[in-house]
């Protein structure tokens, strides 16, 4: 079968601060197909963000291989969109340049469809108003929201989200899930999504990898049968809550002792 990500038996060695090797990642297999999201979940350390990383192209493994449409992975590339844990803006460009800004660096201009584009996603964060202003005239959670726009803004195939709701309250936070969905299901992308929030991984995903403590492993995958488009109503399906449950103790007992 065709994927669009491929890790192969990629094990991943850190040098600790006091000389000490630390395994983040051992022997993780993972295959995602096209336009499929999957959300990595599991304990602190395991090892979520090494995943995206080494996706992402910021990363090399120790030893096997990561790959991307059958290439492997040797440095950032254009169609992957990241989006880190905290907002990552230009203090001096207002909202509406940080939203561009990847494109005037990497074209060094922004044509109007892009301009138009970055309106649109503006008005689609709830950001109209704020195009102009700076990012520290912004909340944290607003500013989160404009790092997410800017990730879209060349619709990439691929979008790598490392806990990017956990900053945002809650409210504003199913908001934002649901705007995910809506986005996804109208430009289809493949999503690596990193979360502590079971709720949030069952919500949004076909699939749920569920990984053990370090050095993490791919514990389980869990398919998520729960039907599309999905709603509020989702979260009050009863193989929601059941999942839910089931999914809690999973993680519960891959804790460390
Ligand atoms: N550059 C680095 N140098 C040394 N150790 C590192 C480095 N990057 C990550 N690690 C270690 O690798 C392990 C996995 O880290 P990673 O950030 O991928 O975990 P995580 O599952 O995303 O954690 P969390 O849920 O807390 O964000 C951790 O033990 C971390 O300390």
């Amino acid at each position: 079968m065709h994927h669009v990500i491929d890790l192969d038996e990629v094990t991943q060695t850190f040098v600790s601060s006091d000389g000490m090797p630390v395994t983040a990642l051992q022997n993780v297999d993972l295959h995602l197909r096209r336009h499929e999201f999957v959300s990595l979940i599991g304990p602190s350390g395991c090892g979520k963000s090494t995943i995206l990383r080494l996706i992402g192209g910021l990363l090399r493994p120790t030893s096997g291989a990561v790959r991307i449409f059958d290439h492997v992975v040797t440095e950032p590339r254009d169609e992957i969109g990241i989006v880190f844990q905290k907002p990552t803006l230009l203090p001096w460009l207002s909202v509406l340049d940080n939203i561009t800004f990847p494109m005037r660096h990497k074209f060094g201009r922004v044509d109007a469809k892009e301009q138009q584009r970055a309106q649109e996603l503006l008005a689609m964060i709830g950001l109209k108003d704020f195009a102009h202003k700076r990012p520290n005239e912004l909340s944290g959670g607003m500013q989160q929201r404009v790092s997410i726009a800017r990730s879209l803004l060349h619709d990439p195939d691929i979008l790598l989200m490392d806990e990017p709701f956990s900053a945002l309250d809650a409210l504003t936070r199913d908001e934002m899930s649901f705007e995910l969905l809506r986005i996804w299901n109208e430009r289809p992308k493949t999503v690596v999504f990193v979360t502590h929030s079971i709720q949030e991984a069952l919500l949004l995903s076909d699939r749920i990898v569920v990984m053990s403590a370090r050095p993490g492993r791919v514990a389980e995958i869990i398919d998520v049968p729960l039907p599309r488009p999905r709603s509020m109503a989702t979260l009050a399906d009863p193989v929601f809550t059941q999942m839910a449950n089931a999914i809690r103790v999973q993680v519960f007992s891959r804790q460390p002792a």
